[in-house]
């Protein structure tokens, strides 16, 4: 058997997703069936105290006990630019909000560290541009945490769809929802515009992702983007956006689809519906973690695939981020530079309908 190539983790922030991730990469990768990467945490770093990265590292000892390829104590550090200086990691993840994603992946990549971050990826399109084309030019690796695309029932979904002997038929339209329930509060991250809040980049991002993934590639789509045009309802309580339904149009495959996502009444039901001509595609909420999909041709018994998620399911991602580190890879075919960007500007045209803005960090690319 061959040595898995190993790759060295730095955890940039504590909060909840943070801790999600890094359970994940600490599980061994035999247990999904995974030999040809592992993964070592080596440090991890919070912007506002040093308890708070001890108590991170207290929080995953248990996973940090079987962990199959820690070699030694996690190093914690109170800012993410002592991290940074840590010249055993090689890559971070960085869990910040999202108007911090922008200037602490820059501050990674000029440190020299690979970088997985966070979706969305930043605030706008220019500031994805930025990045993309600076890790490029340092030749490191990057890549926006779009962990649902790496699932491997969706990799399955994904090209099915995109077959040339696709079994539904012409596609006539699609539908994603993905929204959750949080009360109105000013001070939670997703209602705080100078967090990147609003439904927008926290959830809306998935059903946008949702129909990339089954359309953008789509071999008589050719990678063209779609057109965009979106209705956004605002919150009195700090003037993000709480709703937007956002249609996109793909013009050469003659249809639209609807995605719509909200911070107020939870999805129900289906999460995701495509319509075909000779069957139907659905798939249960949270779009972001899909268990199962279920296709449904006309006149037939829906067939239910199942997918037996370990974790969260967040280290397939980490996993394809090894391997094209591996292979000195500076992006991942499977969720490409280029389409972040095109998913950024999706948002940005959304954003500018309904005049939503997150304040200075908005228009900070350098
Ligand atoms: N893939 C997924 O399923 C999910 C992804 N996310 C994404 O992860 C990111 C973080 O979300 P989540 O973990 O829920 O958020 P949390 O609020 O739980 O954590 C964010 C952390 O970021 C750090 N931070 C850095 N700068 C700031 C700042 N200015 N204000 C507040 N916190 C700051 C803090 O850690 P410290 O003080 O240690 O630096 C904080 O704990 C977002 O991009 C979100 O979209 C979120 C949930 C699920
Ligand atoms: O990515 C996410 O998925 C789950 C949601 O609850 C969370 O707010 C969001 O960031």
């Amino acid at each position: 058997m061959t040595t898995p190539f190993n790759l060295k983790w730095g955890i940039l922030a504590t909060g909840g997703i943070s801790h999600k991730f890094t359970k994940d990469i600490l599980a061994p990768p035999s247990a999904r069936n995974v030999a040809d990467v592992s993964h070592t945490l080596v440090a991890v770093a919070s912007s506002s105290s040093i308890d708070k990265a001890h108590a991170f590292i207290k929080d995953v000892e248990p996973e940090l006990k079987t962990a199959q390829f820690q070699t030694g104590p996690v190093k914690p550090y109170g800012s993410y630019a002592d991290l940074l200086k840590d010249k055993e990691v090689q890559i971070v993840y960085i869990g910040s909000p999202h108007s911090d994603h922008y200037l602490t992946a820059l501050a990674a990549l000029k440190a020299g560290k690979h970088v997985l971050c966070e979706k969305a990826f930043t605030l706008n399109a220019a500031q994805t541009e930025h990045l993309c084309k600076f890790a490029k030019s340092q030749k490191l690796f990057l890549m926006e945490a779009q962990w649902t695309r790496f699932f491997p029932n969706i990799l399955q979904l994904q090209s099915l769809i995109n077959s040339p002997n696709a079994p539904f038929g012409h596609i006539y339209r699609a539908f994603a929802d993905f929204s959750i329930h949080v009360p109105a509060n000013a001070q939670h991250r997703l209602y705080d515009p100078k967090q990147g809040g609003g439904a927008l980049l926290d959830l809306g991002v998935y059903p946008i992702l949702w129909m990339f993934i089954l359309f953008y590639r789509h071999p008589d789509n050719a990678l063209t983007p779609p057109t965009v045009t979106a209705s956004v309802v605002n919150t009195p309580v700090t003037g993000v956006d709480e709703q937007d339904i956002v249609v996109l149009k793909w013009d050469k495959l003659g249809m639209q689809t609807t995605c719509s996502t909200s911070l107020v009444g939870r999805t129900e039901g289906s999460a995701l519906i495509v319509y075909g001509e000779k069957g139907n595609i659905l798939v249960p909420p949270p779009l972001s973690r899909p268990s199962s999909y279920t296709v449904h041709m006309h006149g037939e018994k829906p067939v239910k695939h199942e997918l037996d998620i370990p974790g969260q399911g967040m280290h397939w991602e980490a996993d394809f981020s090894a391997r094209s580190i591996a292979k000195g890879e500076l992006e991942n075919a499977i969720m490409p530079h280029e389409e972040s960007v095109q998913i950024m500007k999706v948002m940005d045209e959304v954003r500018k309908i309904g005049g939503v803005h997150y304040g200075e960090l908005e228009d900070v690319v350098a």
